[in-house]
């Protein structure tokens, strides 16, 4: 498994030396577009950082060590347990958490963040693994925002037995572990076991408090206890390029900060590419693996850049039956429950050129015989326009099957 130091050398990244602070957002996003990863470190802390690394689909697959997307959504889907091999932990101690780097990205967002931070929680014999961004209040306390899910419910459970949740939190850790860590896997299902099953095995080591099992070949560990207390998160420019309301979310009390200097920290841009590469290329594959079960041929699946890779998808499939681009219109809203809008086309469109989506839709939908509408359904919490429900769109923009020619796109 080669760490994110060896991934962004072997992808070319680029040396800046140290830049300040209010530089860090403009030079990700340039170099996001430029699709070239950048090792640097920022005003003010020794960490080395990388970012931009996952700005690109071919990153994301070498990131996966695939040649094509089946092959990485494959090996996302598979969920195939590996071994975690257990070696001393060989981190140094830091003074606090002002010696490694924290970065206000836009304007209004409520405090310094940290972006890519895996929180790693056992309880009960289950372990989890997921992103949470982390707000720095001070020199020992963090605000974490737990969307409801693994981490969520652990919380909550240990603080209805008035107990607080040990966690360690993990930056810079490699590309296998951040990949799985942004899956939804049932509860119960480690992400690491899943990340070693991707690699092949994951060295892990037990943190010194809380002995719990965190990538040894990652750059920052801090261990620390999630509380009952609450105080306001946000606002925070989320997947969507908005801001992400202001939440009442728990505390994350640091106990200690661990480095490990010879792997990259990690700090990803909220809104940019790498932010919907992470977390909207594992739910393409599910999409993929959802859409495959329902008509013969899935092409290309793409969770589109205007809706965050996160609301608006694009599948291309081969038909047995004009009935079955409706089904896929089901299973792609069953494959990410989050997606708001599905455009379905034949496999003569290409879903990463707009120009032919826009095309197809004009040529071969017609809104009375080809528009799904289900209101009334859970979506996500990051639209803004969504107030408790959700109405979700299909658009079957395919031709019918018996009359090709009629809807033949002319070069
Ligand atoms: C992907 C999410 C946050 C982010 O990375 O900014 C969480 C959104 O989860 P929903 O289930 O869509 O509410
Ligand atoms: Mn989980």
């Amino acid at each position: 498994m080669p760490s994110l130091r060896e991934l962004a050398e072997t992808l070319g990244a680029e040396h800046l030396g140290t830049i300040k602070k209010d530089q860090v957002t403009e030079i990700i996003k340039k170099y996001e577009k430029l699709g070239k990863p950048i090792i640097y470190k920022v005003e003010g802390s020794d960490v080395e950082v990388l970012s931009a690394l996952y700005s690109s689909r071919e990153a994301v697959w070498k990131a996966l060590d695939s040649r094509s997307d089946e092959e990485a959504y494959r090996k996302l889907l598979e969920l195939k347990k590996g071994e975690l091999k257990e070696i001393p932990f060989k981190f140094r101690e830091l003074d606090s958490l002002d010696s490694i780097p924290w970065v206000k990205f836009y304007p209004k967002d409520g405090g310094e963040y940290q972006t890519a931070s895996i929180f790693i929680a056992c309880r009960k014999g289950i372990c989890n693994s997921s992103f949470h961004r982390v707000m720095k209040l001070d020199a020992k306390r963090c605000a974490v925002r737990l969307v409801p899910r693994h981490l969520y419910t652990m919380h909550k459970e240990a603080v209805e037995e008035e107990e607080e949740l040990p966690v360690a939190v993990v930056i810079g850790a490699p590309s296998e572990v951040e990949f799985a860590s942004a899956l939804s896997v049932p509860f119960g299902t480690f992400e690491l076991e899943i990340a070693a099953g991707i690699a092949g095995s994951l060295e892990i080591a037990k943190t010194p408090l809380y002995s719990l099992p965190v990538p040894a070949r990652s750059a920052v560990v801090m261990e620390g206890r999630l509380t009952k207390e609450r105080v306001k998160e946000g606002p925070f420019v989320d997947l969507l390029h908005t801001y992400d309301k202001v939440r009442d979310e728990p505390v994350l009390v640091i106990d200690k900060v661990y480095w490990n200097p010879s792997e990259l920290f990690h700090l990803i841009l909220p809104g940019g590419r790498e932010h919907q590469y992470l977390m909207g290329y594992p739910r393409e594959a599910s999409i993929w693996d959802s859409v495959r079960k329902v008509v013969p041929k899935v092409h290309k699946v793409r969770l589109t850049p205007g809706g965050g890779m996160w609301l608006h998808a694009v599948v291309s499939v081969t038909k047995a039956s004009d009935g079955d681009a409706k089904n896929a219109i089901m299973a792609a809203f069953t494959g990410h429950p989050s997606l708001k809008h599905v455009v379905i086309v034949d496999e003569d469109v290409d879903p990463d050129d707009p120009e032919q989506v826009e095309w197809a839709i004009a040529t071969r939908f017609q809104a009375w015989r080809d528009l799904v509408v289900v209101n009334y359904a859970r979506g996500s919490s990051l639209d803004p326009s969504a107030e408790g429900y959700t109405s979700k769109v299909g658009i079957d923009a395919t031709a019918p099957i018996k009359e090709k020619e009629k809807f033949e796109r002319v070069e």
